[in-house]
């Protein structure tokens, strides 16, 4: 395998509707996402891109169709094959509040995922934290605030770190900028951007923004009723980028 990448297939998914009929929420969808690269999914209320974001995280299992990463079809994994991949592929939901336990402190929530998710000593993990604090001009004082005294952007912003600390290869974000503050917003885009430039960590971005989308991805698709109808290219270098 040369090239590292997800490639997906011509997948399709389908649901039951009420009435027990089937439903095609994703229909013969085929696209590339190479290490290194961002993408965006855009598109109307209802069009597919959760469920999009589910297929790739083994949320769901194509009705159809194979989701190759780096050759191998994680649409047939376990569920301990994807525990021990855990590292490779994390993704925060619009929810991304559930992620967190709003009884620990910031500092809390970040050991426990990398006690969960990696095998890194404390002492690493405590170095990690930090680090990641630093990258993303975090103050370390947050480390001891409860979680729940926190408002909902700043949440996301730490299940954003919570993530990003575990170093995944893959990031699937859904909708993590919507509902928020103009403030809130650039915030979590400039984690992302800095980021984004230390790892070269791969996001897959679902956002009805279209600025966040250019400005953050390489590609954006579009879908509509489960299909790709446009796909746009955007000419920012996210790497080229200076800080604001
Ligand atoms: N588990 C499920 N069972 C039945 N139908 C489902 C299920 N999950 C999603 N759907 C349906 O599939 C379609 C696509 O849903 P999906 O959530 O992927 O769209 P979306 O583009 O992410 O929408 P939004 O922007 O509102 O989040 C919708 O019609 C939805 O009702």
């Amino acid at each position: 395998m040369d090239m590292e990448e997800i490639e997906v297939r011509n997948v399709s998914k389908d649901f039951l509707d009420a009435s027990g009929k089937p439903f095609h929420a994703i229909r013969d969808i085929s696209f590339t996402w190479v290490k290194g690269e961002n993408i965006s999914f855009t598109g109307e209320s209802g069009s597919g891109k959760s469920t999009m974001a589910r297929l790739l995280i083994g949320l769901e299992r194509p009705t159809s169709g194979e989701i190759l990463l780096d050759g191998e079809n994680i649409a047939k994994w376990s569920y301990g094959q994807w525990r021990s991949h855990r590292t490779k592929i994390q993704a925060v939901f619009q929810d991304a509040t559930g992620s967190l336990n709003r009884r620990l402190s910031i500092g809390h929530n970040l050991e426990e995922a990398l006690r969960n998710l990696t095998k890194l000593s404390s002492e690493e993990r405590k170095k990690r934290i930090l680090e990641l604090m630093d990258l993303t001009a975090t103050s370390r004082k947050l480390l001891d605030t409860p979680t729940k005294n926190l408002s909902g952007g700043e949440q996301r912003r730490v299940a954003l770190l919570r993530a990003l600390a575990v170093r995944p290869d893959y990031l699937i974000l859904d909708e993590l900028t919507s509902g928020l503050d103009l403030i809130s917003q650039k915030a979590i885009r400039e984690v992302l951007e800095a980021y984004h430039r230390e790892y070269r960590c791969s996001y897959f971005l679902i956002t009805h923004d279209m600025k966040f989308a250019y400005r953050l991805s390489q590609r954006i698709y579009e879908l509509e009723s489960g299909q790709i109808v446009n796909i746009g290219q955007s000419n920012i270098d996210i790497n080229s980028q200076e800080r604001k």
